[in-house]
């Protein structure tokens, strides 16, 4: 038991402060090595780059659907990280997942679990699921997967607690313990939980999770987080049936549809951009257009600056400043990805284009 990796799954709905944990985790000076492995919505990578920190460490599943693409990578991934060494030691202290913001953990949970040589090495220690004070309740109503996330947690971070009042946040606390009775709730800002609250805790129930899905060890063919290995009797093409997420699932070249009329528009230019120009544009998207977007990011090269412009957003919520300079031999490029409902994909591009300096 001991000699097993230990790993932590961090969860929660678009832009609840997932990164902002990760790299608080990474800064403390705890004289650890973690591999980290980042699972992104969009299909430019910008969470990678947004996570700080020894980037040899920062590995990416592809995106894609989580209940395929992302287990097999998952795989693939910590097995290879199971392979490196330090001396007289396994190369990492623990590993930590970032799961998206749109994905159910439990796929991701469940792959610590049903595949022999992940699941000797690793043992999953416990799910973390953070939660956006500010938009949480509104997540709950309207989006299965946000359910899913705080139900499946072992513990629950409700993180941006600057943004709401007392009373706002007895209620929010008050749901998500009827969503899930057992789970911790800790209140923070910037994520700012004690890291021995989050990882070591050896918090894992799978008896608890096995209640509330009977067939997580072990789901059967066709069931939800089924898996398709060796064992299975048949060709993985990729037409079984998404019928668990509840949606229609379009693997698209351009956007990954999710949840129902979700979706990621990635945009990317090779040009530098007007740094005035573009904070205009988005200042007008976010306050006319702000309700359907879930979720904006970005990396902009701005004209006649040598750091990087990092923008973020939820929904109407704004943040952007300049950081590390790009690198000598980097290509600087600007990239941005928008998650939302009823995206109008040609409008951001033309948008976006348009802010060129
Ligand atoms: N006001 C406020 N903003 C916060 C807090 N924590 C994080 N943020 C901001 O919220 C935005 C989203 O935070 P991230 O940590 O990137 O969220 P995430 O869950 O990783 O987002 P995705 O990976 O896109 O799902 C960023 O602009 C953060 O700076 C907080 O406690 N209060």
């Amino acid at each position: 038991m001991t000699d097993k990796t230990p790993v932590t799954v961090l969860t929660g709905y678009l832009g609840a402060g997932k990164t902002t944990l990760l790299n608080r985790i990474l800064t403390e000076d705890h004289g650890k090595r973690y591999a980290v492995i980042v699972n992104e919505f969009g299909e430019i990578g910008i969470d990678n780059d947004l996570v700080v920190g020894a980037d040899e460490d920062v590995f990416e599943m592809n995106n894609g659907c989580v209940c395929c693409t992302v287990r097999g990578d998952l795989i693939r991934v910590v097995s290879g990280l199971m392979k490196r060494q330090r001396p007289g030691k396994p190369a990492f202290d623990a590993i930590i997942v970032e799961t998206t913001g749109l994905a159910d953990p439990g796929p991701v949970a469940q792959t610590f679990f049903v595949d022999d040589e992940v699941r000797e090495k690793t043992r999953l220690d416990s799910v973390t699921a953070l939660a956006d004070a500010l938009h949480i309740m509104a997540r709950l109503d309207d989006s299965r997967e946000a359910r899913e996330q705080i139900a499946f947690a072992d513990r629950i971070i409700l993180n941006k607690t600057d943004l709401v009042d007392e009373a706002q946040l007895v209620a929010i606390e008050a749901r998500l313990r009827a969503l899930n009775p057992i789970a911790p709730v800790m209140r923070a800002q910037r994520a700012d939980v004690p890291l021995d609250q989050v990882l070591g805790l050896g918090g894992f129930d799978l008896e608890r999770i096995t209640d509330i899905r009977p067939a997580f060890a072990n789901p059967a063919h066709g069931e939800p987080g089924h898996v398709h290995d060796d064992h299975c009797g048949h060709d993985h093409d990729h037409d079984h049936d998404h019928h668990h997420h509840d949606h229609d699932h379009g693997h698209g070249p351009r956007g990954h549809d999710h949840g129902d009329d979700i979706r990621g528009v990635s945009l990317s230019l090779d040009r530098p951009i007007n740094g005035a120009k573009f904070t205009r544009w988005l200042d007008e998207l976010l306050a006319t257009k702000g309700q359907d977007i879930l979720r904006a990011k970005g990396i902009i090269e701005v004209a006649g600056e040598d750091r990087r412009l990092v923008f973020q957003a939820v929904h109407m919520i704004l943040e952007g400043d300049l950081q590390k300079p790009w690198g000598e031999k980097e290509r600087r490029w600007s990239r941005a990805v928008f998650i939302g409902r009823d995206l109008d994909e040609a409008a951001l591009r033309a948008g976006f284009e348009a802010c060129a300096a």
